[in-house]
């Protein structure tokens, strides 16, 4: 007895050791191998996956009036695999063979889709389903539950100063005062080397990233290095799609280690610097906000609000400056349109080195407002570049009578979903959906387009909307303006990074070449 005792425990001791010295070696060693060998190895864990999954059957679907979609759906795994491939491939698809309501199914989280507009809306003005932001907010940026406390009083913020048009005006002049500033001290170097009459090549993406990424940061944020964070914002960018997936904690630290790293020194960025001279006053309140609450608001909740703040200020900005553009620039009627309401409502201060730029207010929200053609182009491209995936959650047992009069019976903690893109290509909404069509939103207040929804609905609707706006424009106009360019012949649309569609505006997949250079 006393022996088998021994080798029982002999045998446990090294099974632990050799548990606590291969996993973290087998991780060690993951992480070292470069991106091609991990694409390798994730693709045959994928594989193995699927084979186990093969002999587990899911009963999903059973007892429902509600289809479950088995189309793109695969066992244990459910929908992932198609849900990462293509979401609007999967759910125009299943819109198609089940109807505008059915369920699907991302590893464990279950969702009910709704595609109809009209019921939707339904969903929205029901008290019983909420957006619950905090869930995204754990998963994203390793923000606390404690945090829903906060939230109420970070609206009542977003309501003063991005939604309310006092509030707005001074960050809009401060963006548009930063990015001339920009492009004129960039104009005044080339010049000072004598390259000024030089072509500058580029990607449009990457322009659209070099106008936007610093002037958006310096007038939200103050005054903060952001080229310090940029390499960290770009790498988290990349893969952010994935972090709205629910995955097992693991899978991020095996998968995502340089995405983790880079979100955890974003977070640590904020704390080193929580008074940036020049923050716009939006910020300034809500580090007043956060200061207020410290004595329960841990370091890591500070950090992770800030970044998620930070991202959504720019991750879809970015491509929707680069989208706008690229509909703009390839549409010769557009174009001509365009650059001469620029002519006529915007004033030419020239990029000159002598100029005052804090005396500058040259371009204000009220001169932007008079650009509609540009408004309603932008509104377009967002209609043909925005599919929000937006999600309730359930908090009582509830009943929805939808229009094909089917009711759906929603449990309490189940997650109602709708997908922008249905509508968005809807023709009996959008006629031509495929066609940018720039007048489309002509004198029509975006806000109240049926079916219209770039920014999500309802009361989690994107705070910062008018301003992403005023930026997309300033952008716009600020090339037309100013610079002279060379873009090739662009026949094909390029497709969207697929996996990020449904998370705002997904960047392309390649990045368009462009060359340009400043008018003298
Ligand atoms: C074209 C650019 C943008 C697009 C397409 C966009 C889209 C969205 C969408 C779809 C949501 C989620 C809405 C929902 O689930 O109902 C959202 C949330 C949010 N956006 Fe934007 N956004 C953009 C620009 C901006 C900008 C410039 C800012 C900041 C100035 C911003 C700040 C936020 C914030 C703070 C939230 C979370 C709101 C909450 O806590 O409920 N966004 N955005």
């Amino acid at each position: 007895m006393k022996i088998q005792g021994n080798w029982k425990t002999e045998r446990r001791l090294m099974s632990k050791t050799f548990e606590m010295s291969f996993f973290p070696y087998a991780i060690k060693k993951w992480n070292e191998l470069n991106d091609e060998l991990r694409a390798f190895g994730s693709l045959v864990m994928a594989a193995i996956i699927l084979v186990l999954a093969y002999f587990l059957r899911s009963n999903d679907g059973e007892d429902s009036s509600i289809p479950y979609a088995t189309y793109g759906s695969y066992p244990v795994i459910g929908h992932l695999l198609s849900f990462l491939r293509c979401r609007t491939k999967l759910l125009l698809e299943c819109g198609q063979q089940y109807g505008q309501c059915f369920r699907i199914k991302v590893l464990k989280q279950r969702f009910t889709m709704i595609l109809s507009y009209a019921d939707w809306m339904t969903i929205i003005r029901n008290q019983s389903l909420k957006f619950d932001g905090i869930d995204f907010g754990i998963k994203i940026f390793g923000i606390s539950p404690a945090l829903l406390k906060f939230d109420a009083d970070g609206h009542r913020l977003y309501v003063q100063h991005l939604k309310n048009r006092d509030g707005l005006r001074p960050m809009v002049v401060e963006f548009v005062r930063r990015t001339r500033k920009l492009m004129k001290n960039e104009k005044v170097a080339l010049e000072k080397n004598g390259t000024v009459l030089n072509w500058i090549s580029s990607g449009l993406l990457e322009f659209s990233h070099h106008m936007l990424y610093q002037p958006s940061t310096l007038a939200l944020i103050g005054e903060i290095d952001p080229s310090s964070l940029e390499n960290d914002f770009r790498v988290f960018d990349k893969s952010f799609h994935y972090f709205i997936i629910p995955f097992p904690r693991w899978v991020y630290s095996w998968f995502l280690p340089r995405e983790l790293k880079a979100r955890s020194r974003l977070n640590a960025s904020w704390l080193k610097n929580r008074d940036p001279p020049h923050a716009s006053e939006f910020h300034r309140d809500r580090l007043a906000h956060l200061s207020n609450n410290s004595h329960w608001l841990s370091n890591e909740d500070y950090g992770g609000l800030l970044t998620g703040f930070f991202w959504a200020s720019l991750g879809n900005t970015i491509p929707g400056v680069f989208w706008s553009l690229f509909y703009i620039l390839r549409d010769a009627k557009a174009l001509e349109t365009i650059k001469e309401e620029i002519n006529t409502h915007l004033p030419d201060v020239p990029l000159n080195a002598d100029d005052n730029d804090s005396l500058a207010e040259d371009w204000t929200p009220e001169q932007l407002d008079l650009c509609a053609y540009l408004e309603s182009a932008i509104n377009e491209t967002l209609r043909l570049v925005g599919a929000p995936f937006m999600t309730r959650k359930c908090f009582r047992e509830t009943q929805i009578v939808l229009q094909d009069g089917r009711t759906l019976n929603i449990k309490p903690d189940e997650t109602v979903a709708w997908f922008g893109g249905a509508s968005h290509f809807d023709p009996n909404m959008f006629p031509e959906p495929t066609t940018f069509v720039f007048d489309r939103f002509l004198n029509k207040k975006a806000e109240t387009v049926p079916g219209f929804m770039p920014f999500g609905g309802g009361k989690s609707i994107c705070p910062g909307r008018f301003f992403a706006k005023y930026e997309i424009k300033t952008c716009v106009a600020m090339l037309l303006r100013y610079m002279e360019y060379k873009l090739e012949v662009i026949e094909t649309i390029p497709t969207q990074v697929l996996p990020r569609i449904g998370v705002g505006i997904a960047p392309p997949s390649r990045d368009i070449p462009i060359m340009y250079r400043y008018k003298i």
